[in-house]
């Protein structure tokens, strides 16, 4: 192992330790007395036929009695270090399933969420929680165990013979060698294929997920995402087998020269025996003590491969857990004032990573308190991103984004956030009663019926609601069943995105209301209601609407067109028709729709 290996597996001790001292203790305790019984077996044993063969009775009673204790011990420790381990395991798994997820609910942005490498990250560290860290603590203490059975059968093979001991320990380098550059294929081996588990793992999903089994069906994607599910996963065994095969033969080999090493040792006991110069007993032992040593060290070096095998996968725990905040701390902190002036936004430039093209290239543009804002610009005009930097999902790669003159990047973002109200383009559906897929949106009002419900109204989710088998409690989802033990109901798209508008309203702290195409899956006659009483709501509160459909917006305070990273009009209504530019061509060309129809 190497020496990070070792500060891993320190490290894990030291977890081991915080999640039960005295479970840790008594595992030790354990794992040295298991690990001393095959050494008092042996020595009992050569006692016992010593004894024996000198047809002595009191030489024989202590090894008699030393035997049953032996025995006993050795049938019970198990059942103890089987309890001992599975408790510790359990609590161990709290602790690293509560400190993964603190650490990954700590990134306050999004970027690491966009992130391969930290996806491919996480996706092991989950793994190496529920329950995959028993191996590796147990492995740990299996390799003490070990270790002392090792260090005691050779202080007893070197009493009877030192050449031998220092034979067998010696053969044992080869193994140890061989197993340990295994284990480093093994690893690299696992590495590579990290790319190609990710991709099995998603055409996978494709086939047994409901939210594509409509185009895969429709399509017929059935079989091509089962070729690649299968090609995948067959260069995934390729490699695995031909490392599987190396293995066997290098274990073969050793296997081979272990047992030259103790058929030598033997032949020599059984001549030394007949010349005198060993005792029953002694040959007896030395056999036990060849045989038990060499289980002992291939064990070892098994648990100690395993060890740091399974350390890995602890590894990327450790990095996760390593990983520095994703938004910069702030440089002067700052408390949230209530909003009284407005928000500003002061040539902001963004762009996703360096190798993305700008999204915004220097938009100056003021959200006046109480104004309610329209946002409106072409498909991947940076709408919402100009949202997401709001919401401080990221912060600008150049320029301010100011809260009555506060810098965002100086208040904690989850008391920016607990200011707004957001609904999302990609808004969530949650598999969760209605009145939680609401109450979700400020988890203080989770028992509050009567907000809940009142948000619900304003969103025109409410009859919606009513009209369900239980409600206000009925379970949304063909995951769960509901509390009654009946199945969920499915809402339509249009109204899982009433609740979700009801989500973003139920907040009472809130001094920005933002909607991302609020109406997008509404049928026109929702449509209408909504925007009624949408307007009716931001009448006198701050509120940034964008939407595609430019007559939800004309009655906006302020219409903001969006353009090539820029902000290229701004009015009312009345001035952008009388400019004349992009809105009145863009409003023209839908209202043109409208009428052809009509
Ligand atoms: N997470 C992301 N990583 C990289 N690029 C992104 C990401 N999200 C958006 N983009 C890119 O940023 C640009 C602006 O996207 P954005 O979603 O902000 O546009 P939009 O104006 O909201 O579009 P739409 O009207 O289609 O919703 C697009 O070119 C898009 O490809």
């Amino acid at each position: 192992m190497t020496s990070d290996r070792l500060r891993r597996a320190a490290t894990l001790g030291l977890l081991c330790w915080r999640a039960g001292p005295v479970l840790a203790v008594s595992q030790l305790v354990v794992t040295v007395v298991a690990g001393l019984l095959p050494t008092g077996t042996v020595w009992v044993t050569k006692l016992l036929i010593d004894g024996l063969a000198a047809g002595l009775v009191d030489r024989v009673l202590g090894p008699v009695v030393g035997l049953v204790a032996l025995g006993l011990a050795a049938g019970v420790l198990p059942h103890v270090t089987g309890y001992l381990r599975a408790e510790s395991d359990r609590r161990l798994d709290l602790l690293l399933q509560d400190r993964l997820y603190t650490r990954v609910n700590g990134f306050q942005g999004l970027s690491r969420f966009e992130d391969p490498a930290f996806l491919d990250e996480l996706r092991m560290a989950t793994q190496a929680t529920g329950g995959a860290m028993g191996p590796i603590t147990s492995g740990l203490f299996d390799l003490c165990r070990n270790v002392i059975t090792l260090a005691g059968l050779l202080g007893a093979l070197a009493v009877l013979s030192p050449l031998m001991a220092g034979l067998v320990a010696v053969a044992a380098l080869p193994t140890l060698a061989a197993r340990m550059s295994l284990e480093k294929r093994r690893t690299r081996m696992i590495a590579g294929q990290s790319t190609a588990a990710r991709r099995q793992i998603f055409y996978s999903s494709l086939i047994t997920d409901v939210e594509a089994a409509k185009e895969v069906r429709l399509f017929g994607l059935g079989d091509f995402l089962r070729r690649r599910v299968i090609g995948e996963l067959g260069t995934m065994q390729a490699a695995e087998r031909r490392l599987d095969r190396r293995e066997a033969l290098t274990q073969s080999a050793l296997a081979g020269l272990s047992a030259v090493v103790s058929g030598a040792g033997l032949v020599w006991a059984v001549y030394a025996a007949l010349a005198g110069r060993l005792t029953l007993g002694d040959v007896t032992a030395f056999a036990a003590a060849v045989a038990g040593t060499q289980a002992a060290l291939i064990a070892t070096v098994e648990n100690a491969a395993n060890a740091s095998h399974a350390l890995l996968l602890f590894d990327h725990h450790e990095r996760v857990m390593s990983l520095s905040d994703d938004l910069s701390p702030p440089r002067r902190p700052a408390l949230l004032p209530a909003l009284r002036r407005g928000i500003e936004l002061r040539d902001v430039w963004f762009r996703y990573d360096e190798s993305h093209p700008w999204v915004l290239s220097g938009v100056d543009l003021t959200i006046p308190h109480g104004a309610s804002v329209a946002l409106v610009g072409l498909n991947g005009a940076g709408k919402s991103t100009l949202i997401k930097l709001l919401c401080r999902f990221y912060d600008p790669s150049r320029g301010a984004i100011l809260w009555d003159g506060v810098d965002i990047r100086d208040v904690p973002p989850a008391e920016l956030r607990a200011r707004m109200g957001v609904l999302f383009q990609d808004y969530m559906s949650y598999d969760l009663t209605a009145a939680e897929n609401i109450g979700v949106g400020e988890l203080e009002a989770m028992s509050d019926r009567a907000r809940i419900q009142a948000a619900a109204e304003m969103s025109g989710a409410d009859q919606i609601v009513r009209a369900l088998p239980q409600g206000y409690d009925t379970m949304l989802s063909r995951i769960f069943f509901g509390p009654e033990d009946d199945a969920g109901v499915v809402l339509s798209g249009g109204q899982w995105q009433r609740l979700a508008l009801a989500r973003a309203l139920v907040r009472e702290r809130r001094d920005l209301l933002i909607l991302d195409e609020p109406s997008s899956g509404l049928d026109a006659e929702a449509e209408y209601e909504v925007h009624r009483r949408l307007r009716e709501h931001r009448s006198g509160r701050t509120s940034l609407l964008v939407s595609h459909r430019l007559g939800a917006v004309r009655d906006a305070d302020l219409i903001v067109v969006l353009g090539e990273g820029r902000i290229v009009e701004q009015g009312t209504h009345d001035d952008l028709i009388a400019a004349r530019g992009g809105y009145a061509h863009l409003f023209e060309t839908q209202a043109s729709g409208y009428r052809v129809e009509a």
